[in-house]
């Protein structure tokens, strides 16, 4: 299988996890699209759809589901989403598609948050995936500086803005052996929105697509 249909696989196998007439948490990026294709199949069971960014509420949108503000939804029981990189620990690098700040609030919010990813995403330790740092315009500088002294190499994703209005910060060279601190050592930084390793929030339940079927991690 090729890893699109890897992707396929997990989108589909994800719709086990929605339950009947709820608004659904959805993620972003071409293994979400695999999500929301199958979602669209099962759209009258729904009530609709809380979306991380402008590109997959369009999807959303495009396949007759509703997409609610989540300002208007108390809870949601479930948020799908893929993933750039997932340790054993369910620990993830996520903002290869710059809709990371998005993506943690709506997994913020949801009972359980099902990661869905093909193998090639699994590692034993995160950070070959440069490390996405979406930041305030006026501060990428003073925080690139800061970012070097956590001992990464910050590279401004040139000609990208957020839906948010942000630009991005992509760290390479980081072996990051504790998720957790890192996490709130580059949080603490002034001018971060948001760092995309989702280690004090990580996956609930990841499904892996592999060549030998979808296998499920609880
Ligand atoms: O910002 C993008 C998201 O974090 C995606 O979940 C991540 O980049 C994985 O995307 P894909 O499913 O396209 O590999």
């Amino acid at each position: 299988m090729t890893q699109d249909e890897l992707k396929k696989a997990v989108g589909w196998a994800a719709l086990k996890y929605v339950e009947s007439d709820s608004i659904v948490g959805v993620g972003t990026g071409s293994t979400v699209n695999h999500f929301i294709d199958a979602l669209a199949t099962i759209k009258a069971d729904i009530e609709g759809a809380v979306s991380s960014s402008e590109a997959s509420a369009a999807r959303l949108k495009a396949a007759g589901i509703p997409v609610f503000d989540l300002n208007s939804v108390d809870s949601l029981s479930v948020y799908v989403d893929g993933a750039d990189e997932i340790n054993h620990h369910k620990e993830m690098i996520k903002g290869g598609g710059a809709a990371l700040t998005r993506e943690k609030i709506v997994a913020a919010v949801a009972k359980k948050f099902v990661c869905i990813v093909d193998e090639s995403k699994q590692v034993d330790i995160l950070g070959a995936f440069p490390l996405p740092v979406e930041v305030i315009p006026m501060a990428r500088s003073y925080v690139a500086r800061e970012l070097v002294k956590l001992g990464g190499d910050p590279v401004y994703r040139e000609g990208v803005i957020t839906d948010n209005g942000n630009v991005i910060l992509d760290v390479y060279n980081l072996k990051i052996l504790d998720p957790k601190t890192l996490e709130k050592q580059i949080n603490n930084i002034v001018g971060v929105v948001t760092v995309g390793l989702f280690a004090a929030r990580g996956a609930d339940t990841v499904l892996v697509g592999t060549q030998t079927g979808v296998n499920t991690i609880e």
